[in-house]
């Protein structure tokens, strides 16, 4: 088992089609009191938040203006270099404006925008190419669950992911396990179920290479709420949360964002 005290745990805000400019910045500023209130440190555990792509600047600007130690991203990322895309975002305008993260494969662009394993690794390795993390997104639906057929399902999505990729370009890539049946419906998987999935995942990553398995963060997202990120956060192969809608109440996000102090008592 790969020794998880080498990664940095990431908590990483998806605030997916809400927010406008304006109040991306005022939610940012709270989130930046609330955490430095708290003495959060940031070298302990990563926050980052990935707002829609019309705040972006904004938040740019503010993190650089008051020099926060708060990272940010992108919620999704073109294929393409450039050129004749309409509506698409390229991975250099989004290292131009300072993002750290991007997301590929989010179960909701592979729902909603029909993106396949294939696609998701054509957008990680143009996000790589720019310099940026990518956040690949796996996770089953209720029925491939019910047909214990998971574990398998979401394999087989990395495998997707990670086609043609060299280790040492894996090494920098952040996977997050979203179980489809727990986004946006409260029901959080049990940390048994997150730890079983990103277990399976670590071996995976372990097939290319130990010092593979050891540097790539595997995060779990899917209803955390700040009473559950603790259990899901003790788990060896959990690197650190993807959350939905906690990330845009900024108390509960600073919560699960310090769930190691919580976990030694100190208030929320
Ligand atoms: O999709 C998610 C994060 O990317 C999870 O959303 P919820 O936390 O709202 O379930």
């Amino acid at each position: 088992m790969a020794d998880n005290a080498a990664r940095t745990p990431l908590m990483a805000g998806n605030w997916k089609m809400n927010v406008n400019h304006v109040e991306a910045v005022h939610l940012l500023q709270k989130l930046s009191w609330t955490l430095q209130d708290k003495k959060h440190d940031f070298e302990r555990v990563e926050v980052a938040v990935l707002p829609p792509f019309t705040d972006i600047r904004s938040v740019q600007t503010l993190v650089d203006g008051d020099r926060m130690k708060i990272v940010y991203g992108a919620q999704d990322v073109s294929e393409h270099d450039a050129g004749a895309y309409t509506g698409d975002i390229s991975a250099a305008m989004l290292t131009k404006l300072g993002c750290t993260y991007v997301l590929a494969g989010h179960s909701e662009r592979r729902q909603y925008h029909h993106e396949d394993d294939a696609l998701v690794n054509a957008k990680a390795t143009k996000a790589l190419a720019a310099g940026l993390v990518p956040i690949v997104c796996v996770g089953e639906g209720l029925e491939v669950r019910k047909a214990d057929g998971h574990v398998e399902h979401c394999l087989g999505q990395v495998d997707g992911a990670l086609a043609g990729l060299k280790p040492d370009d894996v090494r920098k890539i952040v996977i997050a396990y979203e179980p489809v049946w727990a986004i946006g419906t409260g029901e959080v998987a049990t940390p048994e179920d997150a730890q079983e999935v990103c277990a399976a995942i670590r071996g995976r990553l372990e097939e290319i290479s130990p010092a593979v398995a050891d540097s790539v963060r595997i995060l779990y997202g899917g209803s955390v709420k700040m009473s559950s990120a603790g259990g899901i956060m003790a788990q060896p192969d959990v690197d650190g949360c993807l959350v939905g809608g906690a990330s845009l109440q900024v108390d509960e996000f600073a919560g699960i964002c310090r769930y190691l102090d919580l976990q030694l008592g100190y208030s929320s």
